[in-house]
């Protein structure tokens, strides 16, 4: 089962995963961090940003995003690689040549995803991955009825991504079509997975991730074959956990030999 982490406020889950992080990097200073893009991992990227400022040192810290956009050029604004860049490899003061993020230029998408796998494997792996939810139950780009033994390749958005992510372009017709996204079974090989969500809008594919059924319908319910995964949320995500009493009384006597998501 996830362990799941009721949080007052975005803020509080920001250091909660940030202070896990500091943790691992401390045991060894080259992790290597899955990265999600979106809202929902902001607060973490900032409040490893505050740590940085006052003295952490990341600077060996490797990475990978977990996804792309597809047909829209790496240096447009909203490309994944321009987030990584503007909100991750900046602030953390990462180094760039150490952050990989998919390749999705059309030139050479079909060898793309196997290109990208090598290199999480060349890497040892992925040590914690941070992940967000869409509204539909994705994570990373895998849309409903994706395998959870998938492994990094194209994926088409559904229409309610592309409503969703709207909102970083102009219109609806702004937001490409296709993504190149870390499959559920590339997640599913992180040594660790956090997974974050805020608001009342990611109740209902939180309550399915942790407590549905297993199902590639809700791909982020393939966080239940995770033997070490971390769900932190605010008290509107976790509103439709049918346990959450049961949660709140794990997480208050969690014995202190069991750290808190490290
Ligand atoms: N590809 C990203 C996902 O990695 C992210 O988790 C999800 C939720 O986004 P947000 O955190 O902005 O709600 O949407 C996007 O589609």
């Amino acid at each position: 089962m996830a362990e799941v982490i009721v949080v007052r406020n975005r803020e509080a889950a920001g250091a909660l995963v940030a202070e896990a992080i500091e943790r691992l990097v401390a045991g060894k200073r080259d992790a290597v961090l899955g990265l999600a893009t979106g809202d929902t991992p902001l607060p973490v990227y900032r409040a490893l940003a505050e740590r940085v400022a006052l003295g952490l040192d990341l600077s060996a810290v490797r990475g990978f995003a977990l996804d792309e956009y597809v047909g829209i050029p790496v240096a447009h604004p909203e490309s994944y690689h321009s987030v990584i860049d503007r909100e991750v490899i900046g602030p953390l003061r990462l180094n760039p040549a150490a952050v990989h993020v998919p390749d999705g230029r059309a030139l050479g998408i079909e060898t793309a995803g196997e290109r990208f796998e090598h290199a999480i494997v060349a890497a040892g792996g992925v040590d914690l991955q941070i992940l967000g939810v869409g509204t539909d139950g994705h994570i990373g780009f895998n849309e409903p009825g994706s395998s959870f033994a998938s492994l990094t390749r194209v994926k088409t958005l559904t229409k309610q991504t592309r409503e969703d992510n709207a909102r970083f372009f102009a219109s609806v017709d702004e937001v490409p079509i296709h993504s190149i996204t870390q499959g559920l079974g590339t997640i599913l090989r992180a040594k660790r997975l956090v997974l974050l969500a805020f608001g009342a809008a990611k109740a209902h594919a939180i309550a399915a991730a942790v407590e549905g059924p297993l199902t590639a319908s809700v791909p982020a319910s393939a966080i239940q074959l995770h033997p070490r995964a971390s769900v932190v949320v605010d008290e509107e995500a976790a509103s439709m956990l049918l346990e959450l009493d049961y949660y709140l009384d794990a997480f208050s006597n969690k014995p202190t030999w069991d750290p808190v998501i490290i």
